[in-house]
């Protein structure tokens, strides 16, 4: 009964997180092209704030951005909300693809992820190991396996041979040997720049044709695409990666082990869960924003975990400013 009540709640505030990454996401669009990520960062951050601030829920921000690059960031532990109820920990990236936007590229989108206090892995922001998968390998996979071996299982799960597998990878100097340990299988890399929650969601998006995303990105960005890939009937693995005393510190002040692989449970323990992604330029998920006849279209994918949904929402907002 409670639990019910509870996924009531989140479901009842779908609306309102949507208008949250909308606005962000237009607050976003000037700064596309500008080369200014400060900027686009502060611009999407303030304008989430401003938007969360609306809301009836007391929200705690359990995953911000921003120690890693000194980005603008909501801090963790920064409330918001109009009301001492229903209490939600919120994960967001106010922007996720900053430098393609800022360079004027496809591949960025604002996200949010919520979910009942309590549920969601409060990660500091740094280095986490990651992997996912689709529904159809789900169960099949282990962080720690080598890399080989993962792949036969994810080609056996999803009715493939390895050749014909496609493995998304984010294209930096740490991931160079393991990019050609697996382009030594012939399975097909796919390099991507930026954006590894839009690369990691979208092996649960059948239209997407990835089988499995792999690699070292930001552990803000694990959680958020945890979120829409436990909805969306996938698995994600992880495990934090600091990489000095003090980051190491911060995890364990945090309570969160370095030492074992966490599971999809320890990143988010409930159905109770929603994810929102608005495009800012086109993406794997959702496409950006197009401005037309004095107005904005706006595009959003939202997931909600208790019915397992994903939505398409396209949204026509004025282009005169909000009060
Ligand atoms: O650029 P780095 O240090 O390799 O960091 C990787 C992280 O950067 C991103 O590509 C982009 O992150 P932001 O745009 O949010 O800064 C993430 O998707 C990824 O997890």
């Amino acid at each position: 009964m409670i639990a019910e009540k509870r996924a009531d709640s989140m479901q009842a505030l779908v609306l309102d997180f949507l208008r949250v990454t909308e606005k962000a996401a237009i607050e976003a669009l000037p700064w596309v092209g500008s080369g200014d990520k400060m900027a686009a960062d502060a611009s999407a951050t303030n304008e989430m704030r401003k938007q969360l601030n609306r809301i009836e829920m007391q929200g705690t921000i359990v995953i911000g951005e921003g120690e890693i690059d000194e980005a603008p960031m909501l801090f963790i532990g920064e409330t918001l909300g109009q009301a001492s109820s229903p209490e939600i920990d919120i994960a967001v990236d106010p922007i996720e693809g900053t430098t393609p936007a800022v360079n004027g590229q496809n591949n960025s989108l604002t996200v949010i992820a919520a979910a009942p206090k309590g549920t969601l892995l409060h990660a500091p922001d740094m280095y986490m190991k990651k992997i996912a998968v689709g529904p159809k390998a789900k169960g099949k996979i282990n962080l720690d396996a080598p890399i080989t071996e993962t792949l036969e299982a994810v080609a056996e799960a999803n009715g493939k041979q390895v050749r014909e597998l496609t493995v998304m990878i984010q294209d930096r100097p740490r991931h160079r040997e393991v990019i050609e340990e697996i382009r030594s299988t012939g399975a097909r890399v796919n390099l991507f720049q930026d954006g590894d929650v839009i690369s990691s969601v979208a092996t649960c998006i059948e239209q997407a044709n990835v089988d499995l995303f792999y690699g070292i990105g930001g552990a803000p960005e694990g959680v958020l695409a945890a979120v829409a890939v436990r909805s969306l009937g996938g698995e994600v693995q992880a495990k934090l990666m600091p990489r000095n005393e003090k980051e190491k510190e911060r995890c364990s002040k945090m309570g969160v082990d370095t030492d074992r692989v966490l599971q999809h449970d320890d990143l988010v323990s409930t159905d109770e869960c929603l994810f929102i992604a608005t495009g800012i330029t086109d993406n794997l998920l959702v496409g950006g924003i197009e401005t037309m006849n004095g107005k904005y279209a706006v595009n959003s994918m939202v997931v909600t975990g208790t019915d397992c949904e994903v939505r398409y929402m396209r949204s026509i907002h004025s282009m005169a400013p909000d009060v």
